[in-house]
């Protein structure tokens, strides 16, 4: 007979999963889900119910990695939440199967494993496509994902080792300079939206260092390095003209055919990554919608026997954007990291993070018992 599966709640999963041990298992998993090696890894695209009375969904997210002897499945709901709910958006459970005999292993809390495995995602896309100078951070929301962004970047982007002149002057100039220099140490700047400030200001007094605090998503995206979008917006919020050219912007909420974050100019025009070529196209309304301009277009149709019509018909002006690369194709050196230009990674979530998530946490709580 089967033993009892392990019971890990938040708490648990949220000590057990550290950013140092997660990053290097998801670029793994990442790369090798980008091989489509079917006897390697099965993860098909999210199953969604929606649950439109309630403005909300639930998904299932199954992934075998045969492998690495992983079978889970991650049953997610999302629900948009009035500002300042003590609800969460995202609630979450994640099961781990035994992949030889079928029964349960682990039932554990998938709030954490979601808030942490997307903000690594995002930290390995901002690795890969940041511009090398990087300073300002700038986070629009300020709900779970924010922080577990917030957290993951500063974490590994917080501080830069750079060398300056002794006169003091920053980094930027000293590119060009070829005396010789001590280094320094700058911090980077952070910036919050959120629709509400004092959300924005509630998120600012949980943390230690200082971050801005912006009225508007214009003024808190100018002139950024780096963006993370992470709202329950259903339309665009960021817009492209405002976006500094080579930023990088780790798109992460949006995750419905209908919903959307970010406009048709900066899908347009940046280099857009995602996390897998299918799930974007089911799923990724700043995709999906990106094409549809509708404009009428009228014609006649000068004869049709007796009658002489003038049609409407709706008519797309502009294709829509492009998949560039997954970042499982820029880790396997399939695709360039084309840092250099406006880059956008469209995150919509994978069964197979959740998989190396809480089989990371499992082995961690099985070596401790
Ligand atoms: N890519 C992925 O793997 C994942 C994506 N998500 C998505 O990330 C987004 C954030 O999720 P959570 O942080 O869990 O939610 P949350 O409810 O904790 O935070 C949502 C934030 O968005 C803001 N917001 C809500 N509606 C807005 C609107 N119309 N315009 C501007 N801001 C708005 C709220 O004020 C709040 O700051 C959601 O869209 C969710 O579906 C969540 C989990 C994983
Ligand atoms: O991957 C995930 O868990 C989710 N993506 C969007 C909402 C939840």
């Amino acid at each position: 007979m089967s033993e009892s599966p392990v019971l890990l709640n938040k708490h648990e999963v949220e000590r057990l999963l550290t950013y140092d041990d997660l990053i290097p298992r998801l670029e793994s998993v990442m790369g090798k889900f980008s091989k489509r090696d079917s006897s390697e890894i099965i993860q098909p695209v999210r199953s969604v119910v929606p649950i439109q009375q309630h403005s909300g969904f639930l998904g299932v997210m199954p992934a075998y990695l045969a492998n690495e002897g992983i079978l889970c499945t991650k049953i997610v709901t999302f629900y948009q939440r009035a500002e300042g709910s003590s609800l969460p958006s995202t609630q979450a459970t994640v099961l781990l199967f035994h992949p030889e005999h079928g029964h349960v292993t682990a039932i554990m809390d998938g709030e954490a494993i979601t808030a942490k495995r997307t903000a690594a995602v995002s930290a390995i896309s901002a690795k890969l496509f940041k511009p090398a100078l990087s300073e300002v951070l700038c986070i629009l929301g300020s709900g779970q994902q924010a922080r577990s962004h917030y957290d993951v970047f500063t974490k590994l982007f917080k501080f830069k080792e750079v060398t300056s002149m002794k006169t003091g002057n920053t980094s930027k100039s000293f590119k060009t300079c070829f005396c010789v220099c001590d280094p320094v140490l700058y911090t980077l700047q952070v910036r919050v939206w959120s629709r509400r400030k004092e959300m924005a200001q509630r998120f600012v007094n949980d943390l230690q260092d200082p971050v801005t605090v912006c009225s508007s998503v214009k003024e808190a995206v100018i002139g950024a390095d780096v963006i993370v979008t992470a709202t329950g917006a259903s339309q665009p919020i960021l817009f492209g003209e405002w976006v500094k050219p080579g930023a990088h912007i780790a798109a992460v909420g949006a995750c419905r055919p209908d919903w959307r974050e970010l406009d048709d100019v900066l899908m347009r025009e940046a280099v857009v990554y995602v996390d897998s070529r299918e799930g974007a196209t089911a799923e990724s309304g700043d995709i999906i919608l990106s094409g549809v301009c509708i404009t009428f277009h009228q014609y006649n149709i000068a004869d049709l026997g007796h009658h002489r019509h003038t049609y409407s018909t709706p008519k797309s002006l502009f294709s829509q954007a492009e998949v560039f690369a997954e970042l499982g194709e820029v880790l396997n050196g399939s695709f360039p990291a084309r840092r250099e230009k406006t880059t956008v990674f469209k995150s919509l979530g994978m069964g197979i993070q959740d998989a190396v998530s809480a089989k990371l946490v499992l082995e961690k709580w099985n070596s401790e018992h």
